[in-house]
């Protein structure tokens, strides 16, 4: 039985959620919350709707009381904040991490701390493949000799609001698809940090951060997220391309992006690993 804890309550989180509610096999022993001082109300709201998965629930707004709880395993569920705030100290102390937010890492010395924490802390830092496919493919490619590696990422304008795209574009004033970045994955991920994080993804899984180029797109003529991957390597050539719905809470994020990482819960516990 599962002692589970989860950094953040907003859309991510509540997805896991709704997943695990349907498919873990057995409840578990424990689900606890880290939200941000203040909103102790959005995690209680959470766990409210979660009675079926855990009999004891508890929400904190500090690292500590967390931690105290000796969850076998962490998400975080909240942004590249959380991740430079909570992350190494999660590792350090021996918990597993699964990192959603993973342009966070485009920081070199960040990455490198985490590495470290983990390494010492005897603790795995996890990253799930989020609201892309065909990690598997590339990270195994890797190793044949990677030629190109590119990632397009395509929303519809109101995904980009709030970002950097807003001061680029007229947003609500787009008649057709309008390219607003393009660059390396380093550059893509801490630019755009609540909507490039899968760029970050495929940059660890093949060619790197600098190496990975990146095109990021405001598409008024489409609903859902378009995440295109293509991949050139000496064992495998393959495109790729996935249409996310939008999660209800946040339009930035696909909703596959949740599922994710409820299947790295799910292959904890299950006999078999996929
Ligand atoms: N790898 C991937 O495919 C994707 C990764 N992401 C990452 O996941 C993050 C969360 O996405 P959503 O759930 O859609 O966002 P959201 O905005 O719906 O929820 C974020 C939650 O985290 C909480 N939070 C923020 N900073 C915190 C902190 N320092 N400590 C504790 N709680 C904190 C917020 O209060 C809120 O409850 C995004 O910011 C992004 O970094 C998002 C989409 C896809
Ligand atoms: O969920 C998505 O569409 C992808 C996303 O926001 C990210 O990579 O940060």
């Amino acid at each position: 039985m599962l002692r589970l804890g989860i950094i953040g309550a907003g859309g991510i989180a509540s997805t896991v959620l709704s997943a695990l509610s349907a498919e873990l096999p057995a409840p578990l022993r424990s689900l606890d919350l880290l939200v941000r001082p203040g909103r102790e109300v959005e995690g209680e709201a959470l766990l409210a709707g979660a009675g079926g998965l855990a009999a004891e629930r508890r929400v904190h707004a500090a690292l500590e009381p967390f931690l105290a709880q000796a969850p076998d395993l962490v998400l975080e569920c909240a942004g590249h904040g959380a991740v430079r705030a909570y992350a190494e100290a999660v590792l350090r102390a021996g918990r597993d991490l699964v990192v959603v937010s993973v342009g966070a890492l485009a920081d070199p010395a960040l990455h490198d701390r985490l590495r470290a924490a983990a390494r010492e802390g005897g603790a795995r830092l996890v990253l799930p493949a989020g609201a892309i496919g065909g990690i598997d493919v590339l990270a195994a490619a890797r190793a044949s000799g990677l030629e190109e590696v590119s990632y397009i990422g395509r929303k519809p304008p109101r995904a980009w609001a709030g970002t950097r795209a807003e001061g680029l574009l007229d947003l609500g004033g787009l008649t057709e698809p309008a390219t607003f970045f393009e660059g390396s994955a380093r550059d893509a991920a801490r630019d755009y940090p609540q909507n490039a994080n899968v760029a970050a993804t495929v940059a660890l899984a093949g060619a790197g951060f600098d190496a990975t180029r990146v095109r990021l797109v405001a598409d008024p003529g489409i609903a859902r997220n378009q995440h295109e991957l293509v991949v050139r390597s000496a064992a495998v050539n393959f495109t790729i391309r996935l249409e996310g719905r939008p999660s209800a809470a946040n339009p930035k994020t696909s909703l596959g992006a949740g599922y994710s990482v409820a299947r790295e819960v799910l292959n904890r516990v299950a006999p078999v690993v996929l």
